[in-house]
């Protein structure tokens, strides 16, 4: 069976204090938190403990990409962490995934969710070819998915145009966590293989995340509310 649909929010700021004003805003239970490479670095896994005891679920959004032990290092501390999911990049290979798998797996305490990221949705078919990756981003994502399923991961990070070929790859249960999600008529940013909310949902995104359309919002939580409505209306929830 495929998870429930959720909505995970972006929080890319530069500092704790306007991410603590910003989750603030948001309303517990309607949303996950996602805390990413440039607020990790700026404020540090307290932030995210915090967070944690407060009762939020945190995907902390690292990507490790590493040979197999210090990927399985990382992955071991960012358990430790008691965050809901952590990933590593597809890219890094069936040694690595493995060891990442089994790193979580020994988590002493809650063990997260472990998903690989298979090509960003920044990239398109022609960021693909320079970076000499074959084929479309669809078959690249399946190819990456494939390993990620292999490997006993459990989901991948793909754009939601490609969710449908990753539900066959892994199965209903498989996860397909998709940014580059963007409200109808809003900035595309630096996204390139995007999808509205319910057409994300439609072909079988299981969890969305969005960044900014919310964070830039006037009304955070506003914006929340308006994006699941959307992603309801297709799954009748
Ligand atoms: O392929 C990927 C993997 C991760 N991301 C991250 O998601 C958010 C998207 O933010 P927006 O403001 O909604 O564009 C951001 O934190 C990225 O690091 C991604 O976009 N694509």
């Amino acid at each position: 069976m495929s998870p429930s649909p959720s909505l995970i929010v972006a929080l890319d700021f530069d500092n704790a204090t306007a991410a603590r004003d910003m989750v603030n805003r948001l309303a517990p239970g309607r949303c996950r938190l996602k805390v990413g490479k440039e607020l990790f670095v700026r404020a540090g896994p307290s932030l995210v403990r915090e967070w944690v005891d407060d009762g939020w679920d945190v995907f902390l959004d690292l990507k490790f990409h590493d040979i197999p032990n210090t990927v399985a290092a990382a992955c071991r501390a960012a358990a430790d962490l008691d965050v809901w999911m952590i990933n590593v990049h597809a890219l890094g290979g069936p040694a690595m995934l493995a060891a990442a798998r089994e790193a979580v797996d020994e988590a002493p305490r809650r063990q997260p969710l472990l998903t690989a990221v298979t090509v960003l949705t920044s990239h398109d078919e022609a960021t693909l070819q320079a970076i000499g990756l074959q084929g479309t981003p669809v078959e690249a994502v399946s190819r990456l998915a494939a390993l990620a399923a292999s490997a006993g991961l459990d989901g991948v990070v793909c754009s939601a145009q490609e969710a449908s070929a990753v539900r066959e790859q892994g199965g209903p249960s498989f996860r397909r966590v998709t940014p580059g999600v963007r409200p109808a008529g809003m900035a595309v940013d630096d996204q390139r293989r995007i999808q509205t909310p319910a057409s994300a949902i439609a072909a079988g995104a299981t969890d969305l995340v969005v960044g900014r359309p919310i964070t830039r919002s006037a009304d955070p939580a506003g914006a929340v509310e308006m994006i699941l409505d959307e992603m309801q209306v297709t799954t009748g929830g």
